[in-house]
């Protein structure tokens, strides 16, 4: 199966992707927007399609995502990629976790979701406030796709006890990278791209689509 109209090289990439990005999220699209086009590629927002956001009743990631995916294929009658990400901390037993969008609530906000995790986080100690980001990306070719891509990777830090930096979006303000010295929101684009659960799922994903078509 080839992506459309072109190859991750860039080579004999035309037009408009034939590819639409079941998200609504502004910050994933960006990351996904930057990220697909240093591999030659474009999709479309499902905002341009009227696709709303569907209803994410699933228990994990992978079935938030392949409920994404689905609904936006079906509704633009394209291939779908979706994200369904999420931070999970060690010391909240895994919470935000697949809830992470909504934390703190409807409607969804970044800020009200970092002031209620610094809040259940008061009495952590330093040493104990390990944490990882999540990212589960599912590719189906049409709806009824019986055979979906689906690819996760995570992301190793720790929870902050202020804000730093006014990069990414999300939870990266409060996310620490220890071996960077930095936290998430004050790595540049390009870095967080390189490094981060996204980013690094989005290359194996890439790469299975190119082993498919190579067949
Ligand atoms: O479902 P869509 O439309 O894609 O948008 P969403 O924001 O609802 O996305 P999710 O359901 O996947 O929830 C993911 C949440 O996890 C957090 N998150 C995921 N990846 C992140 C990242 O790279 N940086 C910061 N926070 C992130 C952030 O709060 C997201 O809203
Ligand atoms: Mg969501």
């Amino acid at each position: 199966m080839a992506l459309p109209n072109g190859d991750r090289r860039g080579n004999a990439v035309s037009v408009t992707h034939a590819l639409v990005l079941a998200s609504g999220n502004a910050g994933k699209l960006r990351e996904f927007g930057q990220l697909l086009k240093s591999l030659g590629l474009s999709v479309r927002p499902q905002a341009e399609f009227g696709v709303d956001d569907v209803e994410e009743t699933g228990l994990t990631f992978v079935e938030n995502a392949l409920l994404k995916a689905r609904e936006a294929s079906r509704v633009s009658g394209l291939p779908a990629l979706a994200d369904d990400s999420g931070l999970e901390v060690d010391a909240l037993q895994g919470q935000p976790g697949i809830y992470s969008a909504r934390y703190a609530g409807e409607p969804k906000s970044d800020a009200r979701n970092n002031a209620k995790l610094l809040e259940a986080l008061a009495d952590v100690p330093r040493e104990e406030r390990s944490a990882r980001y999540w990212c589960v990306l599912v590719y189906l070719r049409h709806a009824d796709d019986p055979v979906p891509i689906i690819v996760q990777r995570s992301w190793e830090g720790e929870i902050l006890e202020q804000p730093r930096g006014e990069g990414g979006f999300g939870y990266d303000p409060l996310f620490w990278l220890p071996e960077q010295g930095r936290s998430v929101a004050e790595l540049a684009a390009e870095e967080k791209n390189r490094l981060s659960h996204r980013g690094r799922a989005l290359e194996a994903l890439v790469a299975t689509l190119d082993e498919e078509r190579q067949r």
